[in-house]
Parts: C-alpha cells; structure tokens; sequence
C-alpha cells in the first residue's frame, strides 16, 4: 500500500520535507548542538530513503539500523519528542496534511525504542 507515499508527493514530495526538517535542527534550543557538523545533505538523502519506505514507496534505506546510528549519544525521551516537534514544523511548512503527518509519525514512534538510551 504507496498510498502515504503518495500522499506524501513521492520521494521528492518527501525529500522536501527532510531538507526543510535537517535545515531547522542545527537552530534547535536543545537539540540543535547534537546537529553541529553533521552533513545535512547526506542525512536528509538517508532519511528520505527511510521515510520513503516506510510510507510503501519504491525505495530502500540501506545505512546503519537506528541503534547504531545513534550509539553513543546517550538520547533520552525528551530529545526524541524536540526531534518530532521540528519534524512537524517541517511537515506544515511543506503542506503535508495534519491526518497524514499523524500516519507517518505512528510509523516512527516505534522507533524510539531502537535509539534512546536504555
Ligand atoms: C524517529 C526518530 C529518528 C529517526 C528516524 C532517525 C534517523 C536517522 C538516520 C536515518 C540517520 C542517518 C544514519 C547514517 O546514515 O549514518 C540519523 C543520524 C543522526 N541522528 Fe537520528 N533519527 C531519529 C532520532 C534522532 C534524535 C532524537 C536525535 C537527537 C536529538 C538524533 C540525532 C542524530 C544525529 C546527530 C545523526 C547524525 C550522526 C552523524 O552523521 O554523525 N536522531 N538519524
């Protein structure tokens, strides 16, 4: 089933969100310095592929599984909530539909049990 992926505008409906979502974290009060240095290009390309499949498009997220990239970082919940919070900012700027925002976050809420620290 592609239909959030379309929804969503097919991948460069997807890509656009993630270049405007990557592009707000480095600004973040508390969760921007984790973003200091990191290649914006290369995570928004790794994501789109993530988002991508996980809305049943044609694309295939081949990086590192969600604990190890992240190991080390030591996240706690509140980090993962400010992270969903930028992520929604970039979503309504993008124009993605409030019903399917809400699709896509309940496919990436799971997640967090992957990144946090335990
Ligand atoms: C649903 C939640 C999240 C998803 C789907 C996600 C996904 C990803 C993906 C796909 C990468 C790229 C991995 C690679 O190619 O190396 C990544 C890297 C990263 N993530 Fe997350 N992430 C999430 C939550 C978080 C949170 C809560 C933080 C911190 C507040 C965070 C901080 C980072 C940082 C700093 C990197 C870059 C590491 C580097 O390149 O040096 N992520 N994430």
């Amino acid at each position: 089933d592609d239909s959030l992926y379309r929804a969503w505008g097919g991948k460069a409906g997807i890509r656009a969100v993630m270049d405007d979502f990557v592009a707000r974290l480095p600004a973040h009060p508390r969760i921007g310095r984790r973003f200091q240095g990191v290649d914006a290009q290369h995570l928004s390309s790794q994501l789109t592929d993530q988002l991508c499949e996980l809305a049943g498009g044609p694309c295939q997220y081949n990086g590192p599984d969600m604990a190890a990239a992240h190991e080390g970082m030591g996240l706690k919940k509140p980090e993962f909530t400010a992270l969903v919070e930028v992520l929604q900012e970039a979503m309504a700027a993008r124009g993605i539909a409030f019903s399917d925002q809400n699709r896509m976050l309940a496919r990436l809420a799971p997640m967090h049990r992957d990144l946090l620290e335990k």
